[in-house]
């Protein structure tokens, strides 16, 4: 069958989007990994999918499936992206559009400068919801990697993060310790893990290591989850700016019980049709 789809990215953090709105196809893990390989498919870090709601009441359904193939809850850049795509797309006229996640209701809003604002919903820190093996929720925690211990902060966006500090982004050990703190098992659903430098009580340097694909050059649930875990630890103001290897996004949260708000763009790179 010939998929349409669009090749976007929110600062790097790229995705093939598919409309199955308008086409009718099933998606089974090895599909994913074939359109997400970099030689023998289209190649991306998420494979998004634009769906009818099952909810009243929401616009759209909204799906996310890492490169290696499994579906997860949350992408932050890719609602983004996906905000641009149903509009590009003719498929809302909406300023704000709802959709439904995996992680639950989200809302999308493009503004002026063709940025989108996104309400991510509130953070998760109960460690059991996270999920994170953890005997009391606190700012931050003990964490054993590979005979280091790391003073860590455990964050949920309906996905899981855990975030290390470090000194210098540049020179962070992302190679060897984001893969083996991936599937730590104090992590039962694996974990993204963000390597977080506090430059000032408004300014944080970020690199990822995404569950399910590597490093990418953005992750916007990421950047939430760090901005959260540097608030709760009093060391940043309630308005960020999270500098990524792929560019900048802004984060606000207003503390427990608000929602997190990231504000970033959005871009629409080409289209094309895939033979699956
Ligand atoms: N790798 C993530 C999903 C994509 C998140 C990221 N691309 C973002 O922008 O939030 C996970 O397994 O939870």
């Amino acid at each position: 069958m010939q998929l349409r789809f669009t090749k976007m990215h929110g600062l790097g953090n790229d995705f093939v989007v598919i409309d199955l709105i308008t086409q009718r196809f099933k998606l089974k893990p090895h599909h994913i990994r074939k359109i997400a390989d970099r030689h023998f498919g289209i190649g991306c870090d998420q494979v998004l999918t634009v769906e009818i709601p099952s909810q009243p009441d929401v616009d759209f359904r909204y799906r996310i499936y890492n490169a290696e193939g499994s579906e997860v809850e949350q992408c932050g850049n890719g609602a983004r992206c996906f905000a641009r795509f149903v509009r590009e797309k003719r498929l809302t006229g909406k300023q704000k559009i709802k959709v439904e996640t995996l992680a639950g209701i989200i809302e999308l809003e493009v503004t002026e400068n063709r940025h989108v604002r996104v309400d991510m919903g509130e953070p998760i820190l109960d460690p059991k919801r996270i999920p994170f093996t953890a005997e009391l929720q606190a700012p931050d925690y003990a964490l054993d990697i590979n005979g280091s211990r790391w003073q860590v902060g455990a964050v949920s966006m309906g996905n899981p993060h855990v975030i290390l500090p470090v000194d210098d982004v540049d020179s962070a050990p992302v190679e060897q310790v984001g893969p083996i703190t991936e599937s730590h098992p104090r992590f039962p659903q694996r974990v993204n893990v963000g390597f977080m430098h506090i430059v000032d009580r408004d300014t944080i340097r970020l690199r990822v290591f995404e569950r399910g694909v590597g490093e990418t050059l953005a992750c916007g649930t990421g950047a939430c989850a760090a901005v959260v875990s540097g608030i709760v630890q009093g060391k940043l103001n309630a308005t960020v700016t999270a500098h990524l290897p792929g560019g900048s996004l802004s984060i606000r949260w207003q503390g427990p019980g608000q929602p997190v708000i990231m504000t970033g763009p959005a871009t629409t790179v080409f289209e094309g049709q895939i033979q699956i």
